[in-house]
């Protein structure tokens, strides 16, 4: 019970000076697709909202999966937010707020680095959720920079579809290689790194035949 206990603390952060004093931070959730960032995103900015923190929660406009407005996770869990074009927005709609939360930050310019610490450096907790790696395993987008200048990564992890481990990849089940391609189980399944590999020799083989 005591272990058990221990590793859910070293999961999920519930420092809870983080909701009751004003401190500026940067906390990034990141992984595959599948993997709860964006649960745990929700999850954290719940909690300041009941330690009635203010809180201002953006989302790039081209993630018009789910909603328009609302961040969505694949559980239909769900909690208000701005889309906004580019990074440089976030600043000019965040500076009077104790907690800024951003989900699918892997699509946003890399101004969301200078952004996330201008916000940091203000006092306000950042908490940033988006994809490592692309469908190719690639580090995507701002995210790698993101996690260098964070005060706390939280790396989370699917299942692999295919055998039951932890999954980090989000293999692309589809032809196409573009890095952003919209999509949820029709397009992308998670993977572990064994599965994945294989997954792409299968592919490569079918390409070659
Ligand atoms: N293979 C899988 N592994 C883990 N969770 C999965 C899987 N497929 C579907 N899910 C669902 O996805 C939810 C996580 O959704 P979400 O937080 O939106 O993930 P992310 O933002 O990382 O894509 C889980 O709670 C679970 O119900
Ligand atoms: C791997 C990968 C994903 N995408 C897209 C697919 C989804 O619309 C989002 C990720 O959403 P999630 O909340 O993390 O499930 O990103 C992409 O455009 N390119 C990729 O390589
Ligand atoms: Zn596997």
């Amino acid at each position: 019970m005591q272990s058990s206990k221990a590793v859910i603390m070293a999961l999920f952060s519930e420092d809870q000076t983080q909701e009751t004093n004003r401190r500026g931070r940067i906390e990034i959730i990141c992984g595959s697709m599948f993997s709860g960032k964006t649960e745990e995103l929700i999850r954290r900015l719940k909690r300041a909202k009941f330690a009635k923190q203010k809180v201002e929660i953006f989302k790039p406009t081209v993630d018009s999966r789910y909603s328009q407005c609302d961040v969505v996770s694949h559980d239909k869990n769900y909690i208000n937010s701005t889309p906004v074009d580019s990074s440089s927005s976030i600043l000019l709609l965040a500076s009077d707020v104790d907690v800024v939360g951003i989900d699918e930050a892997q699509f946003f310019d890399l101004g969301i680095v200078d952004v996330c610490n201008e916000l940091a450096n203000m006092g306000i907790r950042v908490i940033v959720a988006g994809l490592d790696m692309d469908f190719k395993g690639t580090p995507f987008g701002p995210i790698p920079h993101l996690c260098a200048i964070a005060d706390e990564v939280s790396k989370v992890h699917a299942i692999c579809v295919k055998c039951g481990q932890l999954a980090l990849y989000s293999h692309r089940t589809v032809n196409c290689n573009k890095q952003v391609l919209l999509g949820e189980t029709e397009r992308y399944e998670p993977l572990c790194r064994k599965c994945y590999l294989k997954a792409l020799k299968q592919q490569n083989t079918l390409k070659e035949a």
